[in-house]
């Protein structure tokens, strides 16, 4: 039965290569996780996620127990068979969605009662109902039920809202049911504040979990801010553990933040922002509404092996995004995805053959390029 691990593998600096071992496959890090927020990676077949390189898919506890709801999961077979994605799961633990999504809502110690964005039925999450609704689903990674501090926030506010969080995570690891190759992360928060950062990544340390999310950032600080944190939080947390940077971000953030010791990465902007035409390439990012691609013969990225670029003219993705066209939404969101996995498969590259510093300085110049 396969144990829940992390193998580190080569380091270049602070940075480093590893392997993720997980009863549901091993994930090869640093590890970029699309995000499937209603069990679904939007406008993309499992299969299709799969060929762009991605080895572990996002679902969220909040969207999920309201439609279709944990126990109906639970009973289908779980999130795996549900979706069809035989591949590790990990499950955001709903606190963050709930602040951020649902009105009329009450915050108490224990936890928050509010009212479904969907329909206006009232629930209530806490750190072991969050837990238990993680373990309905058959998540293989489960997160620790957390406050997301806004920003900014005055330090007062930031450490009560931290030790609040603290608290929950002692109560979300009481009520995780361990298993072979199952694991659970605990989320440092601690706003900007180094002090702060450190007192929670000592209080989950202190409390183990197999994994630590660095929660709390990418709301707004900047990212020199958000730089600034890693390189307070990252070396406060245990060497043979994963980190994972949750809610980020632009691939410069991921350059700049695997640098710095980061493991594990989602985000929204590839697939959302696919959605809406933005494509990210080598050379930046491109506008693909605009009309100066109406007549451009050439692929959007000659370098990606991805079906958009293999098999379609700029003309036409600017065609498909400007008509609304369905085929626009899955090609960008194929182009996106694969620009991704491909700059962590480039990432993993480079820190194996110690050439990080090399890479990331290619990579900002190419970036400042622009597009032509
Ligand atoms: C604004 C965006 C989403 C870009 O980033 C953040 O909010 N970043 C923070 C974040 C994202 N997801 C989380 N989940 C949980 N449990 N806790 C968190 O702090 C976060
Ligand atoms: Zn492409």
């Amino acid at each position: 039965m396969t144990e829940f691990r992390f193998e580190p593998l080569a380091r270049d600096g602070a940075a480093r290569t590893g392997r993720l071992h997980t009863a549901h496959g091993v994930v090869q890090t640093p590890t970029f996780m699309p995000v499937g927020t209603a069990a679904t990676v939007k406008a993309m077949r499992p299969e299709e996620v799969a060929a762009t390189g991605a080895q572990i898919v996002l679902g969220n506890t909040y969207h999920l127990m309201l439609r279709p709801g944990a126990e109906r999961v639970a009973r289908l077979g779980g999130l795996h068979r549900f979706m069809n994605w035989p591949g590790p799961i990990l499950t955001d633990s709903g606190g963050f969605q709930v602040m951020s999504l649902s009105q009329l809502r009450r915050m108490d110690k224990d936890g928050v009662t509010f009212r479904s964005h969907l329909d206006g039925s009232e629930h209530r999450l806490s750190p072991a109902r969050s837990t238990e609704i993680q373990h309905l689903l058959d998540a293989t990674i489960t997160m620790a039920f957390d406050e997301c501090t806004p920003f900014p926030a005055e330090p007062e506010v930031a450490a009560s809202s931290m030790r609040l969080s603290m608290g929950w995570a002692q109560r979300s690891r009481d009520a995780f049911v361990a298993r072979p190759g199952y694991g659970q992360f605990g989320i440092v928060q601690g706003s900007v504040y180094p002090e702060l950062r450190l007192e929670s990544a000592a209080a989950l340390t202190a409390i183990g979990f197999e994994g630590y999310a660095i929660g709390g950032l990418a709301v707004g600080e900047g990212q020199e801010r958000m730089f600034a944190a890693l390189d307070v939080t990252v070396p406060a947390l245990p060497d043979d553990r994963p980190r994972y940077l949750m809610g980020v971000g632009k691939p410069s953030d991921l350059v700049g933040s695997v640098r710095r010791g980061v493991d594990m990465f989602d985000c929204v902007l590839p697939t959302r922002s696919g959605r809406t035409g933005q494509a990210f390439t080598r050379r930046g990012t491109v506008n693909l509404r605009n009309a100066r691609h109406q007549d451009d013969q050439r692929p959007l990225d000659e370098e990606c092996r991805c079906p958009a670029c293999r098999s379609y003219s700029r003309a036409y993705l600017h065609h498909l995004v400007r008509s609304e066209e369905v085929l626009g939404l899955m090609l960008l969101t194929q182009h996106n995805l694969t620009y991704y996995q491909d700059l962590m498969a480039g990432l993993r590259g480079a820190i194996t053959a110690g050439t990080l510093d090399a890479f990331a300085a290619d990579f900002e110049a190419e970036q400042a390029l622009g597009d032509i």
